[in-house]
Parts: structure tokens; C-alpha cells; sequence
């Protein structure tokens, strides 16, 4: 009887006398925002599966691609309850089926879904100006935390796959963490400071005009965590690795481009960078700060040339200045968030251009295993905890460990041999560190100028890394040589002879 437009102008009327009364608002978050996704919606769903207590009846469950962990959500039409200062909000995932579905030059999907948030009138400023932000904020880190890590390497060289990145992914599962890696707790305990300090630091890094980034220069002998350290730091703070094989880089602005091409929340990692460039000749030009530079520059000139002629070697010419600019200069702070990590096993073959400070914020010194590190490796290894050693041989291992200078990988190495039996292993680990501290006594009183045996050991180890090294690395050391080769005849016979060491 009524006419239809009678009757959506009474529709409208009571909806108005009804929210008029209501004492509350309702926000609608959809899926989709005309034809872009709406970035909340996600955020909301993200938060939901984490925050709220599960009390809902009907619960859906989901796992992302590359994933190890499940996430739960509002199944259809449910809702759920969450608390932010004080404040009670209700939450409600409504979804309805799409009625025939309008033009779009993307297919919509199906359904539509959508949150509708319901908050008390009173409410109205905090939730707007606080708890969306904090839902944002709180998605991030979950994402964050649910994605396994991906390891990214260059070592297709200079060509780009088929969207045009010039870096190859795997998902890192690297199991190493700042629990298990054995080392002094009160220098662990600085570098988790450190990066925490450094993970949260945007505003910081805002206020004092800095960029947003921080260099670790990890030194020591092989064997002795380095790489574990990186795997450590990046399960600590969920940051992917890129893992720079700088003997595939081979020009500077390569360089450039793949540090471009990195995202942020990264770590750009370097190994043994005094085997990957020769970073070393500076003393032949014998100048400062500048001069070094315009040395380099020459040999990347220089070394470019050579690449394209006779030489050939891979036509590596990346210089010291263009590995500094990458890590410093401006184009160092095109995304932000990122830290450099360079590992060696000679801090003293280093350019002093690269320590400088600023560089390389932090030097981490990773040393033969100490005491603490020992107990460290005892309770990953065999589940001992404080207090279960023999106090006699307590007081061994704490005198023995300093004389013997054995790297935890070794430790690990006894420990893992005799683990099914754990009273032995701590026994073998013993004797072996005693006959290790009598060698090197023995080789002290014959005359220090003897190499030692461990330091031989180190040294072949050192050969073996290098001998593994693509011939291009070799190749790109001649063509930063032949750069010298003008300079000073005494050096380049020196540095002929290393080579060949190599
Ligand atoms: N500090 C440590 N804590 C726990 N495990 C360690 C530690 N150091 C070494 N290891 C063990 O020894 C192995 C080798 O260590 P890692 O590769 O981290 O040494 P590195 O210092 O990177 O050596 P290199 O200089 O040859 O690259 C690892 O598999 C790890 O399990
Ligand atoms: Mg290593």
C-alpha cells in the first residue's frame, strides 16, 4: 500500500532515531576500498589472530606461504571482544555475497567481506587517534615474526631474473640464536642491547639527523661463530640476509644497484672481506683519507679496462671506495633499517679506512672459547646446567681453557661425538684441551717464532676458504693489483708471492 519511497524515507528516518539514541558508533573496515585492498582490513585480521583471547565459538584457521606458524581468526559473522586502555571495543567480521557483480576491470572476489568495529561514543578519540595505529603497529611485528626469514644471495652475478632483481631468495632456516651461541654473556647481552636499541631507534635516528642503519666488523679466528652470530642476529630481530659475494659484483654501480634492490628490516652481510677484494695496498699510495680514495678510484679505472681486454679475470673492478660509498654514502640510505655486517678473519689486514669510526659502529671480537662460552656449549650440548660439573673439574677446565685457545667449533666437535655419553664427553673434551695447552707450551719454550700448531691449523683452514673462492676472485685481485703494479715494484713482487700462497 505504501509507496516505495514512503518507505525508504521511513527506513531512513528510524535508522537516524536509532543511532540518535545509540550510545554507540560502528566503523566499517572492507576488504576491499573500490579496487584497491584495504591495508587495515589485513591489519585488523592480523591483530585479531593474535591479540584476543580465543573465546570466540567458531574460530578460522590459517597459514601463510612460507610460513611455520598458524594464525587463527573470526570465522564468518562472529565477533569478538578486545580491551585497549581500559576501553572495550566489539568486533564483528561480516561477510555477504556480492550481488551481481558490477564491471571491473579486476574480477572482485564473491564475497564481501569486511570488520565492523563497535565503540562506545565516549571512546571515539582514543580509538581513532590511538588503537587503529596500534593495530598497524602490532600487525607489522607479527608479520614479521610469522614469515620465515629469506636468505638472499647474488651469485648469479650480474644478470636479473625475470622481474628484474638482481637477488636469488631461499627461506633461511638457519637454527642459530643468541641462546645457543656460546660466547662472553656480557658482550652478548651488549650486542642484543644494541640491536634492540637499534630496532626501535627510528625515532632517534630521526631526531639526531642520522641514517637509519648500523655496521658490525665481526673478527676472530675461523671456527669461532661469526656466521652463527649473523644467523643469531637475524632470528633475534626477523630480519632477511642478504648475503653479498662481492667477487660477483663488478663494477661499483652493480654495487649500487644491489644495495638498491635490498628492503628494509635486512642485514647486508659480507664474509671474510679481506679474502673477497683486495682492500689492502693502500700504504702504496701513501696518503690520507683522500688520496686513498682517488688511488682506488684510478683502479677502478683501471681495473675496468682490464676487464673488457687481455686480462680479462671477470673484469672485477670493484674498489674500496665504492664498497665505502655503499656502506656510507648517500645511496646507503635509500631504504632504512638495515645493517651491515662484515666478517674477517684478519682485523690487521683491514684497510684503516674501513675501521674508522662511524664505519663499522661496533667491533665484535668473536675469541677462543672462554669459560662462560663453555658452559654455554655444555647445556646446549649435553643439558647440563650450572652446578652439575664436578667443582674439581670445574676448576680444571677454568685453568686449562685459556692455555689450550680452542675455538667452540672445536668444543662442539668433541661434544657432539661422545653426546650419548655425557659423562665421557666432558672427560674426552678435558683431555683434548690439556694435550692441546701442552703443544702450545712446547712450541712457546721452543721459540716463538714457530708457527704454532693451532695457528696452522687455522692457516690451512684459511687456504681451503680460499681455495673454495671462484678463480674469479683471483682474477679480481690481479686487476686491483695491476692498478698497483705502476705504483711500487717492491709491493707488487709481494703481493705476486701471496697470490701464489693463495
Ligand atoms: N660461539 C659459538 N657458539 C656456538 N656454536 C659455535 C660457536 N662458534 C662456532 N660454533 C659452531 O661451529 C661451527 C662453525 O661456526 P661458524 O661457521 O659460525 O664459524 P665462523 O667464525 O663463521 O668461521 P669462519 O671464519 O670459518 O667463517 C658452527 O656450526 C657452530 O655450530
Ligand atoms: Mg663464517
Amino acid at each position: 500500500v505504501f509507496p516505495p519511497e514512503l518507505r525508504y524515507a521511513f527506513a531512513k528516518l528510524f535508522n537516524k532515531i536509532f543511532h540518535w539514541f545509540s550510545s554507540y558508533y560502528y566503523f566499517d573496515i572492507t576488504e576491499i576500498d573500490g579496487v584497491n585492498t584495504n591495508e587495515l582490513y589485513n591489519a585488523v585480521q592480523l591483530y585479531l589472530s593474535s591479540t584476543v583471547s580465543i573465546t570466540g565459538t567458531r574460530l578460522s584457521l590459517t597459514r601463510a606461504l612460507n610460513s611455520s606458524a598458524i594464525t587463527f581468526g573470526l570465522s564468518n559473522n562472529d565477533c569478538m571482544v578486545d580491551n585497549f586502555n581500559g576501553v572495550t571495543v566489539l568486533w564483528e567480521h561480516v561477510v555477504t555475497q556480492r550481488q551481481n557483480q558490477t564491471f571491473s576491470w579486476r574480477p572482485l572476489p564473491e564475497e564481501k567481506r569486511g570488520f565492523t568495529l563497535r565503540i562506545k561514543k565516549k571512546d571515539k578519540l582514543l580509538i581513532l587517534n590511538n588503537y587503529l595505529d596500534y593495530i598497524m603497529e602490532k600487525a607489522n611485528e607479527i608479520r614479521r615474526k610469522n614469515q620465515d626469514r629469506l636468505l638472499y644471495t647474488n651469485s648469479r652475478g650480474g644478470s636479473l631474473d625475470s622481474r628484474g632483481h638482481p637477488w636469488e631468495s631461499v627461506p633461511f632456516k638457519h637454527p642459530s640464536t643468541f641462546e645457543t651461541l656460546a660466547m662472553d654473556p656480557k658482550t652478548k647481552r651488549e650486542i642484543m642491547d644494541d640491536l634492540m636499541d637499534f630496532a626501535n631507534g627510528q625515532n632517534f635516528y630521526q631526531k639526531t639527523g642520522r641514517a637509519w642503519k648500523r655496521g658490525y666488523l665481526l673478527y676472530g679466528p675461523p671456527g669461532t661463530g661469526k656466521s652463527s652470530m649473523i644467523a643469531a642476529m637475524a632470528n633475534y630481530l626477523g630480519y632477511d640476509i642478504y648475503d653479498l659475494e662481492l667477487t660477483e659484483v663488478h663494477t661499483n654501480s652493480e654495487l649500487r644497484k644491489l644495495l638498491m634492490k635490498t628492503s628494509s628490516k635486512s642485514i647486508i652481510v659480507i664474509e671474510d672481506i679481506d679474502c673477497s677484494i683486495n682492500l689492502t695496498n693502500r700504504k702504496n699510495n701513501g696518503g690520507g683519507g683522500n688520496a686513498g680514495r682517488n688511488y682506488y678510484e684510478s683502479g677502478e679505472i683501471r681495473g675496468g679496462v682490464g676487464g673488457s681486454g687481455e686480462e680479462g679475470g671477470g673484469g672485477n673492478s670493484i674498489t674500496l671506495s665504492g664498497l665505502l660509498n655503499f656502506t656510507d654514502g648517500l645511496w646507503s640510505c635509500c631504504g632504512s633499517e638495515r645493517i651491515f655486517v662484515f666478517t674477517t678473519n684478519h682485523i690487521e689486514k683491514l684497510d684503516p679506512a674501513l675501521l674508522r669510526s662511524g664505519r663499522m659502529d661496533m667491533h665484535i671480537f668473536m675469541s677462543h672459547c672462554s669459560f662462560p662460552a663453555l658452559k654455554i656449549l655444555l647445556r646446549n650440548y649435553l643439558g647440563y646446567d650450572e652446578g652439575d660439573l664436578d667443582e674439581e673439574i670445574t676448576r680444571e677446565f677454568e685453568e686449562v681453557l685459556e692455555k689450550a685457545a680452542m675455538t667452540p667449533a672445536d668444543v662442539s666437535e668433541v661434544l657432539i661425538k661422545n653426546r650419548r655419553d655425557k659423562g665421557n664427553a666432558v672427560m674426552e673434551l678435558l683431555e683434548a684441551l690439556k694435550a692441546r695447552a701442552e703443544r702450545r707450551k712446547k712450541k712457546e719454550s721452543n721459540g716463538g717464532g714457530e708457527l704454532e700448531e693451532e695457528e696452522d691449523v687455522e692457516e690451512e683452514e684459511e687456504q681451503e676458504k680460499r681455495a673454495l673462492e671462484s678463480p674469479k676472485d683471483e682474477g679480481s685481485c690481479d686487476l686491483v693489483q695491476d692498478s698497483c703494479k705502476k705504483g711500487d715494484e717492491e709491493d707488487d713482487q709481494k703481493q705476486d708471492d701471496d697470490i701464489i700462497e693463495k
